[in-house]
């Protein structure tokens, strides 16, 4: 396990060989992974683990095996001071119908070991960033899911941690409260400089947030990469033309072109999942700066019109779909059709995302 604090190898997580089993279930199992400083997307099926990593690594749970270090401290033995640099957001509603936001988060404040003048500062200000305004003054009995959501986080936040562990934050959102709080959770890194983990079994919700992205299932690693690793390598140009006199189906002769050229390509057409496309459009599979030059000459030499050429991006759910042997794992399937479910409700269920 690497406890590296230099600048270039910071890890703010990492755990090797770590385990957790109760009596009838191993929730975590032998788990070997290192998180680095950003925002990381910890996603997986129910049950995959997620919840229980967290614990274990505030310290509040102990682990069966294997080791855990968060920010260089040890969870066996550090859990309080991981807590002083650690801010949780936990996946339950956990807020009293009694109290209001401003309250409840002083609360939490003072329980973090802040003056109280410095509580009700940081309180005001961390409440502002979550945009939660006049309203933090009632009973939180009466705040909408979103509104809650917002005070746990504001909660995770007002001891300024550096890093926060976010168990489901979008969790009963509607489309447009999830987007808010994504946006939130990006700036809560870029603005401040805190590392985020945050859990989903939303793959696709994690892809547009994220850095990082670690999958779980059945409590063992399946994948840990970059964002940009899951969709850049599968990065395809999407194309369109005219039809001329010489060619009156040109999106037929410019396949056909495309092809001779050693190039991959196929019609839009449907998408994996179902979701309409374009006869009209063809995906070239990108396989250099020479895949655009080929392209645009191929076109040109046909004398065809360019309507549009674009690159694509696939998402993540869809390469867990296609190609990865992991994939056959039971969580990243479900994580996959969870991430379609959100691509759908986001009125976006096309194969692909445009860059
Ligand atoms: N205290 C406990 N006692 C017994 N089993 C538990 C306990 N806590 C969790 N588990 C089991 O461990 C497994 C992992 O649970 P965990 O809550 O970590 O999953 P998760 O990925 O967070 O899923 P969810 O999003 O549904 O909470 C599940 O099978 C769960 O039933």
């Amino acid at each position: 396990m690497s406890h590296t604090t230099t600048v270039e190898h910071v890890t703010v997580i990492a755990t090797e060989s770590l385990s957790k089993r109760f009596p009838r279930v191993t929730a975590l199992d032998r788990l070997s992974v290192d998180i680095a400083p950003g925002v990381t997307g910890l996603v997986g099926a129910n049950g995959a683990g997620k919840s229980t990593l967290i614990k274990i690594l505030l310290g509040l749970s102990p682990a069966s095996e294997g080791r855990a270090s968060v920010l260089g401290l040890d969870v066996a033995k550090d859990g309080s001071a991981i807590r002083e640099s650690v801010g949780y957001m936990p996946e339950h509603d956990c807020l009293p119908p009694d109290v209001s936001a401003t309250e409840f988060v002083v609360h939490m404040a003072r329980m973090s070991g802040l003056p109280p003048s410095a509580a009700r500062e940081r309180t005001a200000d961390t409440l502002r960033h979550v945009g939660l305004y006049e309203e933090r003054y009632r009973p939180m009995g009466g705040y909408s899911t979103g509104m809650k959501q917002r005070v746990k986080l504001a909660q995770a936040l007002v001891h300024d941690p550096r890093l926060v562990l976010l168990d489901e934050p979008t969790n009963g959102l509607d489309p447009v409260g999830r987007d808010e709080m994504l946006g939130l959770i990006r700036r809560v890194h870029t603005e401040f400089g805190i590392s985020v983990l945050v859990t989903s079994h939303l793959l696709g919700e994690l892809e547009r947030t994220c850095d990082h992205v670690v999958v779980i299932d059945g409590g063992k690693l399946l994948r840990s990469s970059s964002t940009s690793d899951f969709t850049q390598a599968t990065a395809s140009l999407a194309v369109e033309v005219t039809d001329t006199a010489d060619h009156p189906d040109g999106t037929t002769a410019l396949r056909t072109a495309l092809d001779r050229a050693g190039l991959t390509v196929q019609p839009a057409g449907r998408g994996a999942d179902g979701s309409p496309g374009s006869d009209h459009v063809l995906l070239v599979d990108v396989a250099g700066e020479e895949t655009y030059d080929t392209v645009r000459d191929t076109i040109a030499g046909l004398g065809l019109g360019l309507v549009r050429m674009e690159q694509r991006r696939h998402r993540i759910a869809e390469i867990f779909r296609s190609g990865d042997e992991d994939a056959n794992a039971a969580g990243a399937a479900n994580a996959a059709e969870a991430a379609n479910a959100a691509a759908s409700a986001h009125g976006n269920g096309g194969a692909v995302d445009a860059a």
